[in-house]
C-alpha cells in the first residue's frame, strides 16, 4: 500500500463525484478506499437522477400509450404504483451492481495491477489531518488513513424548519419510492426542476390530481419567461394546477387527509385538501458530521465549503459534486471528481470550466439548456440576437406527431455571431443539445455550424433552420410564419419593453 498511510486516496461518498474520482485515481495506479455511508450511487442513482428518470420514462410511455390521436388506441391500459416502483428499483439496482462489480474487480483481494479500490461501508468523519473514522450501520468503528482525501458526500433535500418530511404522507425526493399507491391528490411545494419533473410524472400517469405551488411568480423561475411559460402551459394542459406566489404556512396531518395551508402576498390564504405532499424547495449541504474542524477548515458560512478553481479545499483535501454548491448535476459532479484527482496527481491538462455545461429538464416535453439565456446576457450586458423556431415546421417532429417544442438559439450581435446559448424543447433534446454545446466549447459561430449539413428528417434540422434564420437564409420565412419563426435583438442601451423582457419576470 501507500507508504505510511493505508491508502493513497480516501474518497468519502460513492455518488457520481466520488465514484468518478475513485476510478480516475485507479487509472493513475493509486490505491483508493471509498467510504460510503448509504446507497452506492447516491442521489445519482437510488433516490435522484436515475430513479426519477426511470419513473419519468415509464410515465411518458404511459401518457403516449394513452393517446387516441394516432390511428390506433390501446385498450385495457392500467397502472399501479407498486409495479412502477418495482421497475424503478430494478433499474437503480442494475446500475448499482455495475458499480459494485467494477469496485470488486479492482479489489486488492484479486487485482494485482497497479492501484486498487477498497469499499468500506459506513459514514466517514475526519479525526486527524490524515485519518477518517468510519461508523458502520451496526455501530462498529473502523479507521483508515490516506495521503489525499476527496470529500464527495453530496447534498440533501432542503427542509422547512417547521415541517418534517415523514416520508409517509409528507415526502421529499428521497422518499417518493415509499409511496404505496398513487395518491389521489398530491400537492408539490417548489416548482423548480424536481417539482416540475414530479408534477410531469404524476400527471402523465393520470391517476393523481396534482397541485404545484411556488413562492415565485413562475415555474423554473431562473429560466427566461418564454421557457417558463412553455413549461407551465404544458403542465396545465396535463391537468396540473399551478399556484404562484404561495407561501406554505403549514401542513396539518388529519387522520385521513392533509390540509396544506398557503398564504398569498395579496393577503388571502388557501387550504388544499390532499393525500400526500412533496417538498422540493432546493437542496442543502450539511457539513457538521464530517469533522472538518479537525482539518482546521473554517466555515465562513455554515454549510458552505470553499474550494479553489481546482476543487481543492486545502493541501491534501479536495471536494467535488453537490457539496461544492456548483449546480447540482451528475455531469458536474463527475467532472469535478475526475478533475480533483487529476489535479491531486498533477496531470490536469486543462482548467475546469462550467460555462457550457448542458442540462436536460425532464418535463413533457423535455427542455434542454446550454450556456447563457436571455436573462444571463442582459445581466452581463452582452448585446445579442435570438432566433426561435417552433418544432411545428420540423418534418421529423411532424412525422412523430409531436410538434410541441422549439429551438431557441442566442448569438452575439456582431459579425462572428458566436453561439452564446441554446434552449430547446421537444423530442430528443437530450441528444440535440450536445451538437451545439460542442461548438460553444470551441467558441464557434453560426457560420461554423452551418458548414455541416444535417441529415433529414431529424429533429436537429430545427437547429440548422434556426441558425440559417439568424443569417436571413432560412428555407421557411418568419414573415410567412410569424408565430413559429422569430428573431429578436437586444442591446444594453435599449429600454426593455416590460412585457417582452425576460428580466421583468421574477427570479
Ligand atoms: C430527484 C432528483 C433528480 C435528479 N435528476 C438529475 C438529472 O436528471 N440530471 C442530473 O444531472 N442531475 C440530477 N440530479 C442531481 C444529481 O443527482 C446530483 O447532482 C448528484 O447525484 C450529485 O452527486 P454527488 O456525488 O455530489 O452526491 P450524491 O449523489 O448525493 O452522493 C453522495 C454520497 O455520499 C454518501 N455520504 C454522505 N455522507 C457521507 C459520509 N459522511 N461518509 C460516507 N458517505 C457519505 C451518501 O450516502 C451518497 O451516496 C437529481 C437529483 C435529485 C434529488
Ligand atoms: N434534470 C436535471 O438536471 C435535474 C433534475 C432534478 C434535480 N436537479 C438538480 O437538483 C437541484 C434541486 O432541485 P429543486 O427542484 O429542489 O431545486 P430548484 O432550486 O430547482 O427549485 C426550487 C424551487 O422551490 C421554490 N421555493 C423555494 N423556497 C420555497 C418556499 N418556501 N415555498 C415555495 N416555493 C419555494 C423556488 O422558487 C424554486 O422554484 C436542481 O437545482 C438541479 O441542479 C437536476
Amino acid at each position: 500500500m501507500a507508504d505510511k498511510y493505508d491508502y493513497d486516496l480516501c474518497v468519502l461518498g460513492c455518488g457520481p463525484a466520488g465514484f468518478a474520482g475513485a476510478m480516475r485515481a485507479l487509472d493513475l495506479g493509486k490505491h483508493v478506499c471509498i467510504v460510503e455511508g448509504g446507497e452506492i450511487g447516491g442521489a445519482g442513482i437510488m433516490w435522484g437522477a436515475l430513479a426519477s428518470k426511470t419513473m419519468w420514462e415509464l410515465a411518458k410511455d404511459y401518457a403516449i400509450a394513452s393517446k387516441t390521436d394516432r390511428g390506433y388506441r390501446a385498450s385495457g391500459l392500467s397502472v399501479d404504483y407498486c409495479s412502477v416502483r418495482a421497475t424503478v428499483i430494478q433499474a437503480a439496482k442494475e446500475k448499482q451492481y455495475q458499480m459494485l462489480s467494477q469496485i470488486e474487480t479492482y479489489s486488492p483481494l484479486r487485482w494485482n495491477g497497479p492501484g486498487s479500490v477498497t469499499l468500506k461501508r459506513g459514514r466517514g468523519r475526519f479525526v486527524t489531518q490524515n485519518q477518517v473514522e468510519i461508523t458502520c450501520a451496526d455501530g462498529q468503528h473502523d479507521r483508515v488513513s490516506a495521503r489525499h482525501f476527496l470529500i464527495a458526500t453530496g447534498s440533501a433535500p432542503r427542509e422547512f424548519p417547521h415541517i418534517r418530511a415523514d416520508q409517509q404522507r409528507i415526502f421529499n425526493s428521497d422518499g417518493v419510492l415509499n409511496l404505496q399507491q398513487f395518491p389521489a391528490r398530491l400537492v408539490i411545494i417548489g416548482a423548480g426542476i424536481i417539482g416540475c419533473e414530479y408534477a410531469t410524472i404524476f400527471s402523465n400517469f393520470g391517476q393523481t390530481k396534482v397541485w404545484l405551488v411556488d413562492h415565485a411568480s413562475r415555474v423554473i423561475p431562473y429560466e427566461d419567461g418564454d421557457v417558463s411559460d412553455f413549461v407551465q402551459e404544458n403542465l396545465v394542459r396535463n391537468g396540473v394546477r399551478v399556484i404562484h406566489s404561495g407561501k406554505l404556512r403549514d401542513i396539518l396531518k388529519k387522520p385521513d387527509h392533509l390540509e396544506v395551508i398557503l398564504d398569498f402576498r395579496d393577503g388571502h390564504s388557501e387550504v388544499i385538501e390532499a393525500d400526500a405532499a412533496l417538498i422540493s424547495i432546493g437542496r442543502a449541504v450539511d457539513l457538521s458530521p464530517l469533522g472538518l474542524d479537525e482539518l482546521g477548515i473554517e466555515m465562513a458560512t455554515p454549510g458552505i465549503i470553499r474550494t479553489d478553481e481546482h476543487c481543492c479545499v486545502r493541501n491534501h483535501v479536495y471536494a467535488a459534486g453537490d457539496i461544492t454548491h456548483h449546480p447540482a448535476l451528475v455531469n458536474i459532479a463527475e467532472m469535478e471528481g475526475r478533475y480533483a484527482v487529476k489535479h491531486m496527481y498533477e496531470c490536469a491538462k486543462w482548467p475546469l470550466h462550467y460555462d457550457n455545461m448542458s442540462t436536460v429538464m425532464f418535463f413533457y416535453p423535455a427542455v434542454a439548456a446550454v450556456g447563457l439565456n436571455e436573462k444571463g446576457c442582459r445581466r452581463r450586458k452582452i448585446p445579442y440576437r435570438v432566433g426561435y423556431c417552433a418544432n411545428t415546421l420540423c418534418n421529423r417532429a411532424i412525422a412523430m406527431r409531436s410538434t410541441h417544442g422549439f429551438v431557441k438559439i442566442i448569438v452575439s450581435d456582431d459579425e462572428q455571431q458566436q453561439i452564446l446559448g441554446m434552449r430547446a424543447a421537444g423530442p430528443q433534446v437530450s441528444s440535440t443539445i450536445m451538437s451545439i454545446a460542442h461548438f460553444m466549447d470551441h467558441g464557434k459561430g453560426v457560420l461554423d455550424v452551418l458548414r455541416s449539413v444535417y441529415p433529414h428528417p431529424t429533429i436537429t434540422e430545427g437547429i440548422q433552420e434556426c441558425l440559417r434564420m439568424l443569417l436571413d437564409k432560412s428555407i421557411f420565412k418568419p414573415h410567412a410564419f410569424p408565430d413559429y419563426l422569430k428573431i429578436r435583438t437586444w442591446h444594453p442601451d435599449e429600454d426593455d419593453n416590460p412585457n417582452d423582457s425576460p428580466e421583468s419576470q421574477e427570479a
